[in-house]
């Protein structure tokens, strides 16, 4: 199917100013966020919580990351799969990416940031620290309306704890000459739930339920929220993950920023609440970070639907 111009993700104010929890409008509002992720897996939350300066600083401090000798960046190296450095793929030539895991504790935040500048770089350990905070506080607001909205609140609270963040900044090449070339394959985020920024350049596209290809067009001051694989079993098949892509066209780089949510050392149930006649149990109680790793076996790899391979009934 090709791209179409007329599909469009929900765009949903999640802005300080917006949000009452005592209000009539936040059960509303809750329900708005639900549904958008259960039709489309994602929607485009705009949110103010991470102001112009940081949203500046953060641009200029991955500009300056993957601006470091090509033998500095391999240093990023983890025992996950894909969390550390990718580039120089030849499916993906286009794509480099650094993993920071869990980037909200200052320790990993400035060992990362010494690995890479061993003199030092407090600006962009403290940009980076402020920013994911910020985005975290984004995932509780959304968290705490797809529970309200399920009437789930409890199995929340009995997950939020055991949340680890991965923050990864991406940059895409422009291409070659004007074709449209792929930046990223079609995939879906194997972590519980993701949030997405990018600087200037469009470039995501997202597929709806019925095969079409949304182009996502959002601004620097909005974040794209996406289910993962691992919210798909959570919420016993209600919400899916989309499986999503980047194309790039036109004369400018892209840059981009990945905060991916993982449930880490906690078994997760499945909401018994949203289990009943007409949605019965599809996955048994799993274990995010243990997904991830089968979803990089030979067999992970190849199954058409790895959470499911991993955890379905
Ligand atoms: O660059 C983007 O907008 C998307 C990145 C993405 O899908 C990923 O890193 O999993
Ligand atoms: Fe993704």
């Amino acid at each position: 199917m090709g791209s179409s111009a007329k599909a469009k993700l929900p765009v949903i104010d999640l802005s300080s100013k917006n949000l009452n929890l005592n209000s009539s409008s936040w059960v509303t509002k809750c329900d708005e966020v639900r549904r958008a992720l259960e039709e489309y897996g994602a929607f485009i939350a705009i949110y103010d919580g991470v102001s112009r300066e940081l949203r500046d600083a953060i641009f200029v401090a991955w500009q300056e990351l993957f601006d470091l000798p090509s033998e500095v960046k391999p240093l990023n190296v983890t025992d996950t799969p894909y969390n550390g450095y990718i580039g120089q793929n030849p499916r993906i030539p286009l794509y480099e990416s650094l993993g920071i895991e869990d980037v909200t504790t200052k320790e990993r935040a400035e060992s990362f940031t010494k690995l890479m500048w061993p003199s030092g770089n407090q600006s962009f350990c403290e940009s980076v620290l402020t920013y994911s905070k910020a985005i975290v506080d984004l995932d509780h607001i959304v968290m705490k309306m797809v529970a309200k909205s399920y009437g789930i609140e409890e199995h929340y609270e009995s997950i939020r704890g055991s949340t680890t963040y991965l923050l990864k900044p991406t940059k895409y090449l422009k291409p070659q000459g004007n074709e449209k070339t792929l930046g990223l394959l079609p995939h879906t985020d194997k972590s519980f739930i993701t949030y997405l920024h990018q600087d200037q350049v469009n470039g995501l596209e997202i597929q709806t339920k019925d095969g079409e290809w949304i182009e996502v067009d959002y601004s620097p001051s909005s974040f794209v929220v996406m289910a993962g694989d691992a919210f798909m079993a959570w919420t016993n098949g209600r919400i899916e993950a989309p499986n999503h892509r980047v194309t790039m066209t036109g004369n400018k780089d892209r840059y981009s920023l990945a905060l991916f949510a993982f449930i880490k050392d906690h078994t997760i149930q499945i909401s018994q609440e949203l289990v009943d006649d007409d949605h019965p149990l599809q996955f048994r109680a799993f274990d995010n970070y243990k997904y991830m790793h089968f979803y990089y076996t030979p067999e992970g790899m190849k199954s058409k639907c790895a959470i499911k391979t991993y955890c379905g009934i």
